[in-house]
């Protein structure tokens, strides 16, 4: 509000009345600058606020993406990206278990590699590793979503196939056997032709874990080797 002010004169100075003037002008532009102002500061706050929720949620995708990718690492080989050790141990004791609760079939098979050691030494251990990974991808390719492969060190792999028998799992082998037999490795001007050799069991009901099937299909593996290679045999 503004105050009106009245001086009382003398007889040297006449009675003058002073208002003040409202400075219009002036009130105005304050109120533009008090509007600015504020404007600025709602600005400055939402620019905060969205600074913020980008940086928390950049931090909680890195978090969540290096947890990924941790877990990726734990239960994969490093070399072809199949399911490793650990995962073996995790998922053939659950496999079990679903079989058993299911009362349904379970086989594995055991593949490696013939002649392994020289396709290293006549090749080096970088194309050996490419050959590794081509016979992962076949193998990967030519199996259900439900069957699982692993990949624990060396040239052999191993697939547990569910609610598979051993007269199935084995056509299956072979057939893996027959792709890899006609999917060489290429590099540069080489092509190197490989095979496999496996064993197969199936899973037995009175068995508590996998580890007898596990034998069996090894056993299989090994008569396989001795008889020639490049062949399947199924131990029941
Ligand atoms: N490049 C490469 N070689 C590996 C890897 N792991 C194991 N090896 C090699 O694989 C070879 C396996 O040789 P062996 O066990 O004698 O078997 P093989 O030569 O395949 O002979 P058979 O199985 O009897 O047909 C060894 O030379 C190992 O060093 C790997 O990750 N990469």
């Amino acid at each position: 509000m503004d105050n009106i002010i009245v001086n009382q004169s003398t007889a040297s100075n006449p009675i003058s009345v002073y208002v003040p003037q409202i400075d219009v002008e002036n009130s105005k532009k304050s109120d533009t600058l008090r509007a600015s102002q504020r404007l600025i500061f709602i600005v400055i706050v939402l620019s905060v606020f969205i600074f913020g929720i980008v940086i928390i949620r950049t931090f909680l995708t890195s978090s969540a993406k290096n947890t990924k990718s941790s877990l990726q690492e734990a239960n994969h080989d490093y070399l072809t990206n199949l399911l490793n050790r650990r995962s073996f141990e995790l998922l053939a004791q659950q496999a079990v278990a679903i079989s058993e609760r299911y009362k349904s079939d379970l086989s594995i098979v055991s593949l490696d590699i013939d002649h392994f050691k020289s396709i290293n030494e006549q090749y080096g251990q970088a194309l050996g590793d490419k050959v590794i990974q081509n016979v992962a991808n076949v193998i990967q390719k030519n199996c259900r979503d439900s069957d699982s492969v692993f990949r624990f060190d060396g040239e052999a792999f191993l697939i547990l196939l569910p609610q598979t028998s051993i007269a199935d799992a084995t056509k299956f082998a072979d057939k893996v056997r027959n792709k890899i037999a006609s999917a060489p490795t290429f590099s540069d001007k080489l092509i190197i032709e490989i095979t496999v050799s496996g064993g197969v069991a199936q899973w037995q009901k009175a068995e508590i874990t996998l580890e007898s099937a596990l034998k069996r299909a090894d056993k299989g593996l090994v008569q396989a080797k001795q008889q020639g290679r490049d062949r399947i045999i199924n131990i029941s």
